[in-house]
């Protein structure tokens, strides 16, 4: 893909070994799940094309819901400071939730989130991450179902960006900046 000058991108993992692993992450929610009234909850906007993906390889009759939150803006370092942009449209109720996120990195994000989430009385709340990047946590959450561990190196693609651009990416690659 064209990068902007001074900008270079190295594949860290390919659009075939990420298909892979949601594949079978699919696979496993399937069994944990049956007889469940199961929701995913995406975090946008990073896990837009996540969520597309691991949806379609579950196979149960699922709801999908969105909240939006950012705490990046334009920069590649967190805020700390978690806004709530969107919330959930519907209600929890009875329902067993798993949380699908693009990354977690200091984990402020889905610190955050996971307790906005318990406090709207699901039945059982879980975390679904594709990257996990522990060098960098802050604060402990729970990471249920894992795609990946990444070492500290600030990743975009496959819905991940830096300031919006490369969200488009198939491939999760390094940001290499010159
Ligand atoms: O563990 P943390 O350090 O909190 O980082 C993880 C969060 O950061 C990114 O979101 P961002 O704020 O960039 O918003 P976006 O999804 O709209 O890009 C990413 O999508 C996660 O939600
Ligand atoms: O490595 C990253 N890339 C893009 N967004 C992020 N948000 C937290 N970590 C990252
Ligand atoms: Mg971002």
């Amino acid at each position: 893909m064209q990068t902007l000058p001074g900008e270079r991108l190295e594949v860290l993992l390919s659009a075939r070994d990420i298909q892979a692993r949601v594949e079978q992450l699919g696979r496993r929610i399937t069994l944990d799940y049956q007889d469940k009234s199961l929701v995913l909850i995406g975090i946008l906007k990073g896990s837009f094309v996540f969520v597309a993906d691991l949806a379609r390889a579950i196979d149960l009759p699922l709801a999908v819901d969105f909240m939006a939150v950012s705490s990046y803006g334009h920069a590649t370092k967190s805020s700390g400071v978690v806004r709530i942009l969107k919330d959930l449209d519907y209600s929890l109720d009875g329902k067993h939730v798993i949380v699908v996120e693009d990354i977690v990195d200091t984990g402020l994000t889905l610190n955050y989130i996971y307790g906005h989430v318990r406090s709207r009385g699901a039945m059982s709340v879980k975390i679904c991450a594709l990257l996990d990047k522990p060098a960098r946590r802050q604060v402990a959450v729970p990471v249920h179902y894992k795609g990946f561990e990444i070492p500290d190196e600030f990743v975009v693609g496959y819905g991940l960006d830096v300031d919006e651009r490369y969200r488009n990416l198939s491939d999760v690659c390094r940001l290499v900046r010159s």
